[in-house]
């Protein structure tokens, strides 16, 4: 049986090693793309899982592999809160990245949460829309974690922002949450040279085998609708989260670290 979307699957035994082998990636795609067309611009991923890695690539070896000037940083989604507020996905890449590396309040493209949820996102994506200039938007990477409900970004179950065909940025009240998100649409997040999820934990294990395995079902599902149009699709996972998927062994070929 093969996997939903044809993923590359990297498996390792534990989260160091899976964060390893991603912040190693990250370097091969970003000295590519620089040395390509002199720029690497990245969509970052929220929430909790990315933290390990956003410190990673800013220790050594790492922040000396890459020449952090010519790398533009955008938000796959943000919470409509404050920069200052703990939940701001803004805020963590801030404390663990950008002050670390010293990156420039000009190569970062944040979401402008004083707006209304409506205009920051129209706004957003205005914003990539002007990065990009006439050449179609396409990220170098986009980075995704993948919530225990199978969502990626804010593209969370159920949410209309699902069947939403425009390539930019939306956003979404998420009932849930009882809040509202910005968040790349699948349109444009399939428009990516590159998108690798990283996910790790024994509490995402069903939800990557949902992703991966069961019929598409795009809205109990959501992170099924990312499937790159021409671009790599990649899944970082350590043991535990790969789990439910590793009993389907022999549909697929794994990378033990
Ligand atoms: O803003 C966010 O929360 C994220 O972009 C979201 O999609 C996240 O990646 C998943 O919810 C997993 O979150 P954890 O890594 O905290 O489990």
């Amino acid at each position: 049986m093969a996997l939903n979307n044809n993923p590359q699957l990297h498996i390792y035994p534990t989260p160091d090693e899976v964060l390893a082998s991603l912040a190693d990636y990250f370097v091969e795609l970003a000295n590519q793309a620089i040395a390509t067309h002199g720029r690497f611009s990245v969509a970052l991923s929220g929430g909790n899982s990315p933290k390990k890695l956003y410190e990673l690539l800013a220790s050594s070896p790492y922040r000396s592999r890459v020449i952090w000037e010519k790398v533009d940083f955008f938000f796959g989604d943000e919470r409509y809160v404050p920069h200052t507020d703990p939940e701001s996905n803004y805020l963590l890449a801030k404390k663990t990245l950008f002050a670390p590396l010293h990156i420039a309040s000009a190569q970062v493209f944040a979401v402008d949460t004083a707006l209304s949820p409506a205009e920051a996102a129209r706004r957003y994506t205005q914003t990539i829309e002007h990065y990009f200039g006439s050449k179609k938007a396409r990220f170098d990477l986009v980075l995704l974690g993948l919530g225990d409900n199978s969502h990626t970004a804010s593209l969370f179950p159920h949410t209309t922002v699902l069947q939403e065909a425009g390539v930019g940025a939306k956003e979404v009240f998420v009932e849930e949450k009882q809040a509202y998100r910005i968040t790349l649409t699948a349109p444009l997040i399939n428009q990516a040279q590159a998108v690798a999820f990283l996910v790790y934990g024994t509490d995402k294990a069903a939800a990557v085998q949902r992703v991966l395995t069961k019929e598409r079902n795009v809205k109990e599902f959501p992170a099924q609708l990312i499937a790159p149009a021409s671009g790599e699709l990649h899944w970082f996972l350590d043991a535990d989260a790969a789990a439910e998927v590793q009993k389907l062994k022999g549909s697929w070929t794994s990378l033990f670290g």
